[in-house]
């Protein structure tokens, strides 16, 4: 009997109606879901490209940059692809050959052609921008500054690339842009998070930008940059101070033990038994220290290191003025700063020479950071050579001057405490990309930031995808379900007896 029931049933699901139905379900599942997935895939990632020059007081690089050419305006993110190190020295060096200036760049223009696509070439923007070392030619020769620009606009308009000018930025934008790219590589800023402070050293200026509760911009308006990104509005508060990098500052403190027009000098700030010869007009022949040239003086003058981290402090504190402040709070030079406030990001020459000391840790107390400067200075210059013989004698004679530097500007100049210092990071990259005005740069002059938050999709692909599929079946068995009369009824089976 059981046998004759099962072939009963079999039967009527063989039925031609219950096959078609089920055949075409099957199909509008299939159609449906390859539909939603097809439509809906991620298109094949194409990219598109920006390149900019950082034309650096000491040194030039090219950056590439590359994003997501379909999510541009809101998803993607910018990142750094490649960077090329320009030959030789930054262009406010070739003021008297402007020619050479735009010479050098060819190079790692070239090199740029082979790392973006071909087809790609003329989309691509090329900027470049000019920082303190060209602020300082252009104070000081504004002609030479002009005939420099003109060679370097001539070798980058015969480039492939879409040439969107060359120029000076101010001091306000290095800052601020320098911040732009730190917190858009953190995710910050399109999260709407506390935003991360910017520390950058550079060769001729430095700068500082954060955001802090208490600045409004009314007390001092010229260090105010008001930017809205994501939809969120930041008031950033940000200073650049011109001869304030780190071979500017060097330039004064050596400028300090040379008024007299010595002929030697016993310098604590060069490691014991190193010894060179240098000539007072190179010296003095920047604006930082041109109105200090001693009358009476011979053509050099020789400097022997003493390594002495207390008497370098000593120094390098004179180079900055802790007097006359006409605002609430002064960093110095009367410069207006609001309290610090979060954590902080130092990069460029910060980092350079802080990894180089082993400082980047910044847990470590304020006294210990004395204490290896202390015994850093101190260690005879044939020792610190044979122990680090693959860097530049030129660095490796300045780190004992830069870290007192650093120490001294952070925790004199900005105020930073105990306390506030370790929330410092040192750094050189955020995720692949380095730290520094360029991205922020860049992205600004694309508009790569939007003022408003972007409509996202309420689902991510696949979430959708599952949904869509889930329903498809959803609907078919509630089709099955409604046809129900069609179904073979059991109540006419025969009865198991
Ligand atoms: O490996 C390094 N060790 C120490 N200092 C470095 C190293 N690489 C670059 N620097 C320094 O970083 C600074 C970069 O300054 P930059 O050329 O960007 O000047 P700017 O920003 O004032 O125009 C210079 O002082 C340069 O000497
Ligand atoms: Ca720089």
């Amino acid at each position: 009997m059981s046998a004759q029931r099962e072939m009963k049933e079999k039967n009527h699901w063989k039925t031609p109606v219950t096959i078609i139905i089920t055949v075409i379900g099957v199909i509008v599942i299939v159609a449906l879901v390859t539909v939603a997935v097809l439509q809906n895939k991620p298109l094949l990632q194409k990219y598109k490209y920006g390149i900019v020059l950082d034309a650096g007081s000491s040194h030039t690089a090219l950056y590439i940059y590359k994003w997501p050419a379909e999510k541009d305006n809101n998803t993607g993110r910018a990142e750094q692809m490649h960077v090329c190190k320009v030959k030789g020295q930054g262009i406010s060096s070739y003021a008297a050959n402007p020619w050479k200036a735009g010479e050098s760049l060819r190079a790692c223009m070239e090199e740029a052609e082979q790392w973006v696509p071909g087809k790609r070439h003329h989309e691509t923007p090329l900027y470049l921008g000019a920082t303190a070392g060209m602020r300082l030619l252009n104070m000081e020769n504004s002609t030479a500054s002009d005939k420099v620009f003109q060679a370097v606009k001539e070798a980058l308009q015969s480039s492939p690339f879409s040439y969107q000018g060359a120029r000076i930025l101010s001091g306000q934008e290095e800052g601020a842009f320098g911040w732009v790219t730190v917190n858009y590589l953190d995710d910050r800023l399109k999260q709407g998070l506390e935003t991360t402070g910017a520390l950058d050293l550079g060769g001729a200026s430095t700068q500082i930008s954060f955001v802090s509760d208490n600045f409004d911009g009314s007390e001092s308006p010229s260090n105010s940059v008001t930017f809205r990104l994501y939809g969120n509005d930041y008031n950033l508060y940000t200073h650049s101070f011109l001869c304030y990098g780190k071979d500017q500052a060097l330039r004064s403190v050596v400028a300090h033990q040379t008024q007299s027009g010595p002929e030697k000098i016993l310098d604590p700030c060069s490691n014991p038994g190193y010894n060179t010869i240098k000539n007072y007009s190179v010296l003095y022949d920047s604006p930082c220290v041109s109105n200090r040239k001693p009358q009476k003086a011979p053509a050099s003058f020789h400097l022997t290191g003493k390594g002495n981290f207390g008497e370098c402090q000593k120094i390098v504190r004179s180079i900055f003025n802790f007097t006359n402040c006409k605002y609430s709070h002064c960093s110095f030079n009367g410069v207006f700063q609001p309290h610090l406030q979060g954590a902080f990001g130092a990069f460029s020459a910060y980092y350079f020479v802080m990894s180089f000391l082993n400082l980047t840790d910044t847990s470590m107390p304020l006294e210990t950071v004395k204490e290896k400067l202390t015994s850093y200075c101190s260690t005879p210059w044939e020792q610190i050579k044979q122990q680090h013989r693959a860097v530049k004698e030129k660095y490796l004679a300045e780190y004992c001057f830069s870290g007192t530097y650093i120490l001294t500007l952070l925790t004199e100049g900005y105020n930073f405490t105990s306390e506030s210092y370790s929330k410092i990071k040192f750094i050189k990259k955020i995720k692949g990309s380095d730290a520094g005005w360029t991205l922020g740069y860049m992205l600004n002059l694309t508009n790569m930031i939007p003022a408003e938050a972007p409509d996202t999709p309420p689902l991510p692909h696949a979430g959708y995808v599952s949904i869509v599929t889930i329903m498809a079946i959803l609907l078919f068995i509630l089709f099955i379900l409604s046809l129900r009369p069609l179904w073979p009824r059991c109540s006419k089976l025969p009865q198991v007896v």
